[in-house]
């Protein structure tokens, strides 16, 4: 395998938490493992509330406050605590996230070719609203829409342009295809499939395994239950684990 890009070691985060009234800390992650290598697309799966994004919020700096942390996460050769300064010259610059609500992720007021303009000049991207919207299959004309103009599809596509700006060499996207349909959810998956190819480290987060199925396109899949990872192996090898919890995501439902 490359020297992966991006690395979670051993990573245990426990969260603040109110109970009762009384502070207290839940544990979302417990001792993951988890390499992304260059050119490659990871998928992580698992039940709803298994911690999926709380990996990407701990891959992107992006935990909540008071966290506490335990092992390491290393992106582009730098290993960064929960509250590090770092982070924020690494997003963007060198890990890109497609956030789980595309729509939201931009604001209501300001058309996405304004959005995306800011997005360039702040980190320095070489290429212009124009040339991302043409790179992520949008119509250059969507530069003049206000994100509630677009369609689910769109937005998505506009919110993985404002992720590759400035050509990060991890990009993380947090369930891209909830809400699409089938063929728009495939042109996605090409999409990112397409970023790996031009050397991006790309993890995705889904539910959607009919889409992760026929897309074909990622190199392992990592299983997630009660925030720990209990298989990484490719698509058939998942398919055909001895884990009943692992191998029923791939089972079509008769
Ligand atoms: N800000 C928060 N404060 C406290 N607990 C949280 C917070 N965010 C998430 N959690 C808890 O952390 C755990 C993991 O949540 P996470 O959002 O990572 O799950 P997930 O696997 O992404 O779920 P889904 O597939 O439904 O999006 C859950 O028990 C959730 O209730």
């Amino acid at each position: 395998m490359t020297e992966p890009i991006a690395r979670v070691t051993g990573l245990t985060v426990d969260i603040a938490t109110r109970r009762d009234r009384r502070a207290d800390t839940v544990r979302v992650l417990d001792d993951v493992d988890l390499c992304l290598a260059a050119g490659s697309v990871t998928a992580l799966i698992g039940e709803s509330g298994c911690g999926k994004s709380m990996l990407a919020a701990a891959l992107t700096g992006l935990l909540p406050p008071g966290s506490r942390v335990g092992g390491t996460v290393t992106v582009a050769g730098e290993t960064l605590g929960v509250d590090d300064p770092r982070w924020r010259a690494l997003r963007g610059r060198h890990i890109g996230l497609v956030p789980q609500s595309p729509m939201t992720s931009f604001t209501p007021v300001r058309t996405l070719g304004g959005q995306l303009s800011e997005v360039v000049d702040v980190l320095g991207g070489s290429r212009t609203p124009a040339e991302l919207c043409a790179d992520v299959g949008l119509p250059v004309d969507a530069l003049d829409c206000y994100p509630h103009e677009l369609s689910g599809g769109m937005a998505q596509r506009a919110a993985v342009a404002a992720a590759i700006v400035a050509e990060p060499a991890v990009i993380v996207a947090d369930e891209p295809t909830s809400a699409l349909d089938p063929k728009r959810a495939q042109a996605i998956w090409a999409l990112l499939g397409s970023l790996a190819e031009r050397g991006a480290a790309v993890l995705v987060i889904t539910h959607d395994m009919d889409a992760l199925t026929e897309a074909r396109v990622c190199r392992s899949i990592a299983v997630m239950r009660a925030g720990r990872i209990v298989a990484e192996q490719d698509l058939q090898a998942c398919a055909e684990h001895p884990d009943d919890y692992v191998a029923a995501f791939f089972t079509p439902i008769r």
